[in-house]
């Protein structure tokens, strides 16, 4: 960072968007230079976050800094300006093998200790769960969200729709959900009146107390205590096996194991020792001995049997295979490979799964590769229900025409880790039989109390009213720039979305709502409004809390644009800083996979082109840098052209790529700068590139096109070479010496 100049921090981050950013970052600075812009990285991969929670056991070269918690601290100060990747929230699975390839390249890092029991392992997995699971978005998200489709995407989605499957009445396809003894069912919900520690605690019939946690919490803050019944959950899973075999559907189970990183990996291993419930009664006590835990999905059961003698092995196989003899058939993530729905928690994360099957027609491949109909099992009934709405209305309507229909925008409440993504430090497996209680430590008041037994999850969720109070405001503001309807998705049968109506008509009291829509349904009928604007072409601004906020950012984008990647996604943080998100969606582990295996990168950047004209836009606003307007300007129109003229990267290999897209980016935003006249330096300054690159587009496509079609070793998953990684994403030297040429 140079003083008196203004800085972009763009995060480094893992898989696709890792590879995009090393091709894009020298594009950005050759741009933002010109107007006096710094960019700096900040390298927050699961790899980089795992090497900084063990400073004690690296060499002085090996030593990384904490670059999240700085970036954290950041967001509490006014300028800050962050462009943020999609990173890996890793699963247990994900975890270890970033480990093991650490520790192949020399890094004494302890892979994660099943059931730590001496202080030191117990430190280890105090460490490493630091990292599990999603670690980085709630450090960074210190506002709330707004997620939209610019015009220019919904106009060329229009003009270019994506395949949409067929829906079909006869469609077998279905939600289920638990209807007793779920989060929803027994939930209880406060406004704080006092701020206090509030004591979690479990007392047992025989009168023992034991505590779990005490956390502070503020006057003001709306404060939910609920819990999944084990029993309750273990029958709801029989049943759902049952009627799925006896129906001849396929079962798939969809969970968001990285963000809820307690409560489902529970409810993932749950599913999955019912479904082979006679093989792992038979080898109880060897897969304890194992230490197999199938929280983390079939593929820990699969590592840890490698080390038995062959007939060991090839017995449990058997016997596993057994199990699907009188269990219906298993969803397929990838049919190719073989991997099933229950392989690995993070590869079924339901805001991306469900909204694929939906698009498809509400399908999914068996193993045989076929698509077929599905009992799409989302045991919490509290946001499922939107899913077998949509189902519904798509089974009498038929599928949705991305040529038509309105658009979805989002604004979310998130900030300060808002509601059940901010619980997992407040999620407990209840070991006992009893009362759990959440208590004002200060007095003994019993705030919130439940009856739970041993096995049940029992959490409590919180939301600051300062969140609130901005999350309504941002409602407000959105409504009236858009134009648009907005809806709060708020259920007043649920108590915590109960004391949210109470709230949010509280704050909307504060603004002028003059000539706004502006309305609070359930979660069932807001979809059903939302829906049937949609398909008459209107627009509907989604108002919701974190979860949803979550799943419908997805579920729109995918059926509207084909993929969330398109987003426009921004976090006006509560501190005045900006945090500019790029899409809606994950970090893409099967683009590497194409890269890797035929060096073709179909990863679209748009959403990081969207993000850094939001960025831009937001310093020349602020600190009065006219130059940054015109960049963002610029590059605004430059990514409407890149979308006109279908610039975007295709799936194929052999065909325009990643790389070959951003080119055509840099070449436009170059053209667009050297034709504007609001500032003639910058103008001068940018028509020699606007020059070279139009001149030489040719050689710099054939370049870029030369390399796909073979392998590509990037020296590590998680943890790539940068020279490999620079080699790879940027073998176009016209390209690079053209942009080398500017920045000099
Ligand atoms: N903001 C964040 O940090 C987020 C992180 N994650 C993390 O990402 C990983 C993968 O998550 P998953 O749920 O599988 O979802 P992803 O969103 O990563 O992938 C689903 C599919 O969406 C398509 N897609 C997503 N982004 C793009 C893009 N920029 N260009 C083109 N296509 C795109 C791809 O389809 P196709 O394969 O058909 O090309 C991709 O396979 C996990 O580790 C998860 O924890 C997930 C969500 C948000
Ligand atoms: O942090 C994560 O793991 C996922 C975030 C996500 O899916 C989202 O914000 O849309
Ligand atoms: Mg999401």
């Amino acid at each position: 960072m140079t003083p008196g100049r203004q800085t972009i921090i763009y995060t480094l981050t893992d898989e696709a968007p890792r590879l995009a950013t090393e091709a894009f970052l020298p594009v950005v600075r050759t741009f933002t230079e010109a107007a006096d812009i710094d960019v700096t990285t900040s390298d927050i991969s699961v790899a980089a976050r795992i090497l900084a929670a063990f400073p004690d056991r690296l060499t002085e070269e090996q030593k990384v800094p904490d670059n999240l918690a700085e970036l954290g601290l950041m967001t509490q100060e006014p300028g800050t300006n962050i462009i943020k990747l999609p990173n890996i929230s890793a699963s247990v699975p994900q975890l270890n093998t970033a480990i093991a390839e650490l520790q192949a390249k020399g890094y004494d890092i302890p892979k994660y200790p099943y059931d730590p029991q001496t202080p030191e392992e117990i430190e280890v997995a105090e460490r490493l769960s630091a990292c599990l699971g999603s670690a980085v978005n709630p450090v960074l998200r210190q506002g709330n969200s707004d997620r939209r489709a610019p015009k220019a995407v919904k106009e060329y989605a229009r003009a270019n729709p994506h395949s949409m499957g067929k829906w079909s009445m006869a469609s077998q396809t279905h939600v289920a959900h638990m209807t007793h003894g779920d989060f929803y069912a027994g939930e209880k919900s406060i406004i704080l009146d006092r701020a206090c520690d509030a004591r979690m605690e479990v007392v047992t019939p025989d009168g023992e107390t034991h505590v779990l946690k005490t956390v502070p919490l503020e006057a003001g803050e709306v404060v939910d205590s609920m819990f999944m019944s084990k029993k309750a959950l273990l029958e709801f899973y029989e049943e759902q096996l049952n009627d799925a075999k006896e129906t001849g559907v396929m079962f798939s189970l969809h969970v968001k194991a990285t963000m809820m990183k307690v409560s489902h990996p529970i409810v993932f291993g749950h599913a999955v020792r019912v479904f082979y419930k006679e093989a792992f009664d038979k080898h109880h006590d060897l897969f304890d001995e194992l230490g197999i835990n199938v929280n983390n999905g079939m593929v820990d059961l699969y590592d840890k049997i490698e080390t038995l003698p062959s007939s060991k092995k090839e017995e449990i196989i058997e016997d596993l295979h057994r199990c699907h003899e009188h269990r219906p058939e298993l969803a397929m993530v990838d049919s190719a490979r073989g991997i099933t729905n229950f392989h690995s928690p993070s590869d079924i994360i339901v805001d991306a799964s469900m909204p694929a099957m939906i698009r498809i027609g509400g399908k999914m491949y068996g193993a045989d590769g076929r698509k077929k109909d599905t009992k799409a099992v989302i045991p919490e009934s509290t946001f499922a229900r939107i899913y077998q709405e949509i189902i519904n209305f798509c089974k009498t309507n038929g599928s949705f025409d991305p040529t038509t229909m309105g658009t979805v925008p989002n604004v979310g409440l998130m900030a300060q880790k808002a509601e059940e993504y901010g619980s997992h430090d407040k999620t407990f497996e209840v070991q006992y039989d009893g009362v759990a209680n959440i208590v004002d430590a200060a007095t003994g008041e019993v705030l919130l109390s439940q009856d739970v037994e041993a096995g049940d999850i029992w959490r409590m969720c919180t939301v600051k009213d300062a969140p609130i109070r901005d999350w309504v405001k941002l409602a407000v503001d959105r409504a009236r720039a858009s134009e648009m309807p907005a809806v709060f998705w708020l259920d007043p049968y649920r108590p915590h979305e109960n004391n949210l109506i109470t709230l949010v008509r509280k704050y909307l009291a504060d603004h002028d709502t003059e000539g706004l829509d502006i309305q609070i349904m359930s979660q069932v009928r807001a979809m059903r409004y939302t829906l049937e604007r949609a398909w008459r072409g209107l627009d509907t601004i989604s108002v919701t809390g974190n979860i949803l906020r979550d799943y419908l950012t997805d579920l729109f984008p995918i059926l509207e644009l084909g993929t969330s990647a398109k987003m426009l996604s921004i976090v006006p943080l509560m501190a005045g800083g900006g945090l500019y998100e790029t899409g809606a969606g994950g970090s893409a582990p099967k683009h590497v996979q194409q890269l890797v295996e035929e060096n073709h990168l179909r990863w679209d950047s748009l959403g990081e082109f969207l993000a850094l004209g939001a960025s831009l836009d937001d310093l020349g606003r602020k600190d009065d840098n006219p130059k940054a307007t015109i960049l963002a300007k610029t590059l605004d129109t430059a990514t409407g052209k890149l979308l006109e003229n279908r610039k975007g990267p295709s799936r194929v290999t052999g065909e325009l790529d990643n790389r070959g897209s951003q080119f055509w980016l840099a070449l436009y935003w170059a053209q667009e700068l050297a034709a504007q006249t609001e500032d003639r330096d910058l103008a001068a300054h940018f028509a020699p590139l606007a020059e070279k690159l139009t001149a030489d587009k040719d050689t710099i496509l054939e370049e870029l096109l030369s390399v796909q079609g073979t392998k590509v070793e990037l020296g590590g998953y998680f943890q790539p070479s940068v020279e490999k990684l620079r080699e790879a994403m940027r073998p176009s030297e016209t390209f690079n010496s053209a942009l080398e040429s500017t920045l000099a």
